[in-house]
């Protein structure tokens, strides 16, 4: 049952996200599933339990994800695709496994898969892989499913990006705007993981500073206006000994602040949906040490379900066969 409207003999779009918990109790082991095996200490993963804790236990993400998917449903049924959507998570229900297992009872062979995170590294691309073959080997008659590589620097993510950017920039006080720097916000990793990442190493780095710069250069050309931009991270966890990216945000801010930057816009262009990492590490925290330093900030929103990012992963998984990461790409150098 292939679509004649694609190319490719896809016969399902998979969605593959995070996944976070849906009240209280759920909160205690989504932790334990996301950070099985990984050297996050105890103290660090109590903070992070309070966080969502402060949201009465429930994360954003999974909304985000089923209005993504309605909106993927809308955007297919206008170019006139009948493919359906299926949806699992890394960390929660719907778990992958779960989704897999009914595209296999549904008879799917061959499934085009995007998921939330639209850059290269370990934790962002590769571990999203290796659970695509976790669940696959767990299924009888599991379909073959292809995973979208990188996809921030996608016209409809940037384009996405860049009118949020320009609504938070006209949220500020308009004696501030023509000043106000472009602070891009990421998920720190550890920086041998961004060394590892892509198929030549540093691709983490390197594709946010290309896609914060592009963004940057729109908003120039459409404000008139060249203001500074730079790349920080948050959300950075495991052992305080393992080096991280840096700067942190709250850090820069703190700096900023000293050098007389007097209004700031946050950009999370890492992210894909405003889920907990932006609720609180941004909103939350940053906002606050904004506050505190005197500086006035807003934060830009997410792509979220925004038409052209939403077509922008129709096209990455539709317009032409999708191309497997190389063998090596964001393998820790010991198993590559
Ligand atoms: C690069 C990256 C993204 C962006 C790309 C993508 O979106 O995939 C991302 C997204 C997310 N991270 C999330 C949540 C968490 N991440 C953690 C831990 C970690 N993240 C890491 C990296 C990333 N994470 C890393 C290197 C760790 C250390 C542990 C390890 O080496 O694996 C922990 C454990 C506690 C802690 O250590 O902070 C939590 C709870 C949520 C859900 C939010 C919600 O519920 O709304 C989302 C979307
Ligand atoms: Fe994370």
């Amino acid at each position: 049952m292939t679509n004649p409207r694609t190319p490719v003999p896809y016969d399902a779009l998979l969605l593959l996200s995070f996944g976070g918990p849906e009240g209280p109790e759920d909160v205690v082991p989504f932790l334990e599933n996301v950070t099985r095996g990984r050297d996050i200490p105890r103290d660090r993963l109590a903070e992070v339990g309070q966080h969502y804790f402060l949201f009465g236990g429930r994360s954003p993400i999974n909304d985000q994800n089923k209005a993504l998917i309605a909106a993927l449903e809308a955007d297919l049924a206008a170019a006139g695709i009948d493919l359906p959507v299926y949806w699992g998570n890394r960390n929660w229900e719907p778990y992958l496994v779960d989704a897999v297992r009914q595209m296999a009872a549904d008879g799917r062979r061959r499934v085009a898969c995007v998921a939330t995170s639209g850059y290269s590294s370990w934790s962002s691309c590769r571990q999203y892989l290796d659970d695509i073959e976790e669940a696959v080997s767990a299924v009888p008659d599991a379909p073959r499913i292809d995973k979208v590589r990188w996809f921030a620097f996608h016209p409809g993510f940037v384009a996405a990006v860049v009118d949020r950017t320009l609504e938070a920039l006209a949220a500020l006080p308009s004696a501030l705007q023509d000043d106000a720097r472009l602070v891009f916000v990421t998920h720190s990793i550890p920086t041998a993981m961004n060394d590892e990442s892509g198929p030549d190493g540093g691709a983490y780095l390197a594709q946010h500073l290309d896609v914060a710069a592009a963004v940057a250069e729109r908003v120039t050309a459409i404000t008139g206006h060249a203001r500074g931009h730079e790349l920080t991270f948050c959300s950075r966890s495991g052992s305080p000994r393992t080096p991280w990216l840096e700067p942190d945000v709250n850090d820069r801010l703190e700096e900023l602040a000293g050098e007389g930057v007097g209004a700031v816009v946050l950009v999370p262009v890492g992210f894909v949906s405003d889920h907990m990492e932006v609720i609180y590490d941004l909103d939350t925290e940053a906002l606050a040490t904004a506050e505190r330093v005197r500086i006035e900030a807003r934060r830009a929103g997410t792509a979220g379900d925004d038409p052209r990012f939403v077509a922008a992963l129709r096209e990455l998984a539709l317009d032409q066969p999708i191309e497997a990461c190389p063998e090596h790409c964001c393998l820790p150098r010991t198993q590559a």
